[in-house]
């Protein structure tokens, strides 16, 4: 770990932590009270056997038990105060970190997500109770409870002083037991969450994807993937609680140890007059709080390794960069115009260049088709137009404007999206719509529904706009999902639509709709569509042509389709036309310039 970076890294949990001090001071007084009220039942012992017992003091009993009841009572409004000031941190915890968490993940750019596998993301959460967990947990409270051992090591050094030396040695052996079951423990989690991040990965691939599973028979493919990581992730769960339990047996044999070595020891001392036996009685009470930190401790390496694992891992999350949020220029709703300049993108960073694009113009008032092969850079150049995909060199333009100025959240609103796989959330069909643009209102969700064709199949369900959709939208057909996202892109009324493969799940009759929906859109926005649906492009003004990345054609549609498939696709054939390169618009003609 760089420990020359790691305090700017970890400025965030101090700004979490630092306004806990004051409660953290209310921990300190609450064990300082808990500890020293533990010292009671030693003293009461030690007062019963040496003052009581010899003497048949029963008045005195009668004191020392009335005293006993009061330190009782007082312990537990002690112990109370102090839960309840671990319930009030951990809810802070909760509530800070998991805000910040979300807030940081909505902001994170794209390319940054979809760096890492699923598991890792939803890890984080569970970072967030890691550290909620040992920040108010037992772990806290034995990290309070610690500094009051050397006050019981002083209590045990005045009422039995001879036997001060055999306890300062078990101190000690237990500090050296407590450092190096630390240092074991936190290499083997280490390696033990390593290969279980594994696993999770996998599991988490398998559950998204569990209904190709079942239908193509994975489970016998994906199975022995499964049972190596899970026999990796069980090898090193044994591994990691071999080396944990050894240290606690370790440390429950040395408590034994310490006993006996002190009664052996008091009784020679006793034998001697040196000592008496309620001192050496209140002694062998008084190491059990004296180990009993320390041997938690052994046990609690465990929860201290993941902390700092969580730490650092949401360390390096809020050092992530951010996708703007502020804009940092003012402009008012653009008319849709799309201008790329000697673009460059590459997914990786020494990869060759997904997309290389020197000019191209689109224009609103006319849909633009993008076709190409797959793998040519149709959905890759839609990211790039959303400013999803920031590229390595170049630019785009919206309205002649670089869209790096612009936030996340005005980019979202301008340019309205229908991804090629439609992810919709377990909500009302009505909320899934109103996403498009928080705050809609319900004329805007009707009109924008109506737009994509879907309304009469809404009015159909069984509770209309109000009908949950189940998880990913599973209670609906593909293509009334499909449907439902249209209508989603539609709602915020944005001047660019970007579409990707919309009719992929659409029957003929819904194409037609949604073939005039766009043609009316487009007459006052940018409409830009991946389609090779011969419904949707004798819709289409304009074609831009992709393969491998690199513009093949692209100007108006009855030039350039023509060359394309040999005819344009006017009257609908049943099969759509596959582009064919070699008739294209030859190189020299490439960048053109998409003018309606
Ligand atoms: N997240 C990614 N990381 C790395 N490479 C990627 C990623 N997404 C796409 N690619 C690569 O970029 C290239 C273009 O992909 P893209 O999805 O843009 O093609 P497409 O034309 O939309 O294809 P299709 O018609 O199959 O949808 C492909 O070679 C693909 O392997």
């Amino acid at each position: 770990m760089d420990t020359d970076t790691q305090p700017d890294k970890r400025a965030w949990l101090r700004t979490i932590v630092d306004p806990l001090r004051p409660v953290a001071r209310e921990l300190l007084a609450a064990s300082l009270f808990v500890n020293l009220l533990a010292l009671a039942a030693p003293i009461f012992v030690m007062q019963v056997y040496d003052r009581v017992i010899g003497h048949s003091g029963l008045e005195t009993l009668k004191g020392l038990v009335i005293g006993m009841v009061l330190v009782l009572a007082f312990d537990y409004v002690m112990r109370q105060s102090r839960g309840r000031v671990m319930q009030m941190v951990a809810l802070r915890i909760d509530v800070e970190v998991g805000t910040r968490l979300f807030d940081k993940l909505m902001r994170l750019p794209l390319r940054t997500l979809e760096g890492r596998p699923t598991a890792f993301w939803q890890q984080l959460f569970r970072d967030v109770d890691a550290l909620r967990n040992t920040l108010s947990g037992a772990s806290a409270i034995l990290l309070a409870d610690l500094p009051f051992v050397f006050v019981f090591l002083g209590v045990i050094f005045v009422i039995g002083k001879p036997l001060a030396a055999v306890f300062l040695v078990m101190f000690l052996l237990f500090i050296l037991l407590a450092w190096r079951s630390g240092r074991a423990l936190a290499d083997s989690a280490q390696r033990e969450k390593n290969v279980t991040a594994s696993r999770d990965a996998l599991v988490a691939e398998i559950v998204a994807g569990r209904g190709i599973v079942k239908s193509v028979g994975l489970d016998r493919a994906v199975r022995p993937l499964w049972e190596e990581r899970q026999a990796g992730a069980i090898e090193h769960a044994i591994q990691r609680g071999a080396v944990a339990d050894g240290y606690v047996t370790i440390g429950t044999e040395l408590t034994q140890m310490a006993s006996i070595l002190l009664t052996t020891v008091g009784a020679i001392y006793i034998i001697d007059h040196e000592l008496s036996m309620g001192a050496l009685v209140a002694c062998n009470m008084l190491s059990a709080r004296l180990y009993g930190p320390i041997n938690q401790l052994v046990g609690a390496w465990k929860s201290f390794g993941g902390f700092r694992q969580s730490v650092d891992r949401l360390s390096e999350l809020f050092a992530e960069s951010e996708d703007r949020s502020e804009a940092t220029m003012r402009l008012p709703r653009p008319n849709g115009r799309l201008t790329i300049e000697n673009l460059n993108f590459a997914y990786e960073e020494d990869a060759p260049p997904s997309l290389g694009i020197e000019r191209l113009d689109i224009v609103p008032g006319g849909v633009t088709a993008i076709l190409g092969k797959n793998g040519s850079g149709k959905t890759t150049l839609l990211k790039v137009l959303m400013g999803l995909y920031p590229p390595a060199k170049g630019r785009v333009l919206l309205d002649g404007a670089d869209i790096a100025q612009f936030s996340r959240g005005e980019l979202a609103s301008w340019i309205g999206y229908v991804p090629q796989d439609t992810l919709l959330f377990n909500a009302s069909v009505r909320d899934n719509i109103a996403y498009g643009a928080p705050g809609c209102s319900d004329e805007q969700i009707l009109a924008a529904a109506r737009a994509a064709g879907v309304h009469d199949v809404i009015a159909d369900m069984p509770k209309g706009y109000a009908t949950g959709i189940g998880e990913a939208g599973s209670k609906l057909s593909a293509g009334q999902r499909q449907r439902i996202a249209i209508a989603r892109a539609l709602v915020g009324n944005p001047p660019v639509l970007l579409l990707d493969e919309p009719s992929a799940s659409l029957d003929r009759q819904a194409e037609e709709d949604l073939r005039a929906t766009m043609a009316e859109l487009a007459k006052t926005r940018t409409v830009v569509v991946v389609t090779h649906s011969p419904v949707l492009l004798p819709a289409c003004r304009d074609v831009v042509v992709l393969d491998r990345g690199h513009l093949l054609a692209a100007g108006p549609a009855a030039e350039v389709l023509p060359r394309l498939f040999g005819t344009r696709p006017a009257a609908a054939p049943q099969q759509p036309p596959k582009p064919n390169p070699a008739a294209a618009v030859p190189p020299h003609q490439m960048q053109a310039r998409v003018t309606p």
